[in-house]
């Protein structure tokens, strides 16, 4: 996507091959800043402290951190050090843990001496699928668009939850895509931005994206989204997913299962984008098995944004001394769920729905 006219993506490898560059997303709306990553722990710092975030980037990240890993102990050793360090970073997300293992796999079957170059190139590789799988998700899911706003006369109007756009991939997105393609091709969109606590991606990242491409929207606070729903002015849901089961259960930020059942209450489609790499072919009770991460207390505790006069603050929201919990995922199960949009194109969310998409995964189970 493009920052004052600028072509960007969230991560990048430098020329001199000694770091990799991210956008720092914790500064993002009111600072737009790049940060360098030099070694494995810079790359697991970003990743945990969610400086890069969304599932398919933190899958890249990781790709690169065991990649510069690799400038440093290229052994076999070395390489379960790095993907031990990295898949410890954040518990939901399955790109991570796909990145890590694809690399991984690449890396002990090449000569030790060969293994830093082969790693930054299959890094590379797998940042290039990402923005190709975005960029075809965008393209399946805008037909679904296409197709309201022509029958509407007008704008569609689309509710999605946290971030799940170009900052959360390489490039395009996974729920976003569909309105950046729908928008570049001229179709009428509007959408509803959940803030969705306790981060706030959707009011601070997914406003920002869809300010600097011009696509009409709305912040909303997450609460609001079922009286939306329910006063006839969504059309539909699209959102993204950070771990979805072979059989079609959705794991995405906190907050969306309520938004799925709001939806489904309300008789309004609610669709999850997510490429092949988001996946987790083993599971198949995502409720039960996805391992839900639980992050720090004062992401809910306290609020960080920019006072009116220009300075970055922090500040309480909460009475102190009482007890916190912060899950930050949970898991719609496949019946709230009206279709798939993958990279392959638009499914139910279902084991046949899938194995339908990819055969290759059928005979793999
Ligand atoms: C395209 S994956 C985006 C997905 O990741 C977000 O989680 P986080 O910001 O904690 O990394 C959120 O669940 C988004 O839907």
């Amino acid at each position: 996507m493009k920052i004052d006219g600028r072509p960007y993506r969230t991560i990048f490898p430098e020329a001199d091959g000694q770091a990799v560059t991210v956008i720092d997303q914790t500064r993002l709306p009111f600072a737009f800043e790049l940060k360098r990553l030099t070694s494995l722990d810079d790359a697991a710092v970003a990743i945990r402290t969610m400086v890069v975030r969304g599932a398919p980037l933190i899958g890249v990240t990781a790709a690169y951190g065991l990649a510069l890993a690799m400038r440093v102990d290229a052994s076999e050793a070395g390489i379960e050090r790095a993907s031990a360090t990295l898949a410890a970073t954040r518990p939901t997300a399955i790109n991570l843990r796909w990145a890590l293992d694809r690399m991984a796999a690449l890396l002990r079957r090449a000569p030790e001496a060969e293994r830093e170059a082969l790693a930054f190139a299959e890094a590379a590789r797998i940042a290039d699928e990402d923005v190709a799988s975005c960029r075809a998700i965008g393209e399946h899911g805008a037909a679904i668009l296409s197709e309201i706003a022509a029958k509407k006369g007008g704008p569609v109007n689309v509710l999605t939850h946290c971030n799940a756009g170009w900052l959360a991939t390489v490039d395009w997105g996974t729920a976003l895509a569909p309105i950046y393609v729908a928008h570049n091709a001229g179709v009428p969109v509007h959408v509803f931005v959940d803030e969705t606590r306790p981060r706030n991606q959707g009011a601070a990242l997914t406003a920002f994206e869809l300010n600097a491409h011009g696509v009409p929207h709305t912040v909303i606070a997450d609460n609001a989204g079922g009286h939306l729903m329910q006063h006839g002015q969504v059309d539909l849901c699209i959102v993204g997913s950070d771990r979805t089961t072979a059989s079609g259960d959705v794991c995405n930020k906190i907050g969306t299962y309520l938004k799925a059942l709001a939806a489904t209450d309300n008789r309004i489609p609610f669709y999850a984008a997510l490429p092949f790499s988001t996946i987790d072919w083993t599971l198949h009770d995502g409720v039960r098995d996805i391992p839900i991460e639980e992050r720090d207390a004062r992401e809910v505790t306290h609020l960080s944004g920019r006072t009116d006069d220009g300075a970055f603050a922090t500040v309480a929201v909460v009475s102190p001394g009482s007890p916190v919990a912060n899950p930050a995922f949970d898991v719609t199960p496949a019946r709230l769920v009206t279709g798939i949009i993958t990279e392959r194109g638009v499914c139910e969310a279902s084991e046949e729905g899938l194995a339908g998409l990819y055969p290759e995964r059928r005979k793999a189970a």
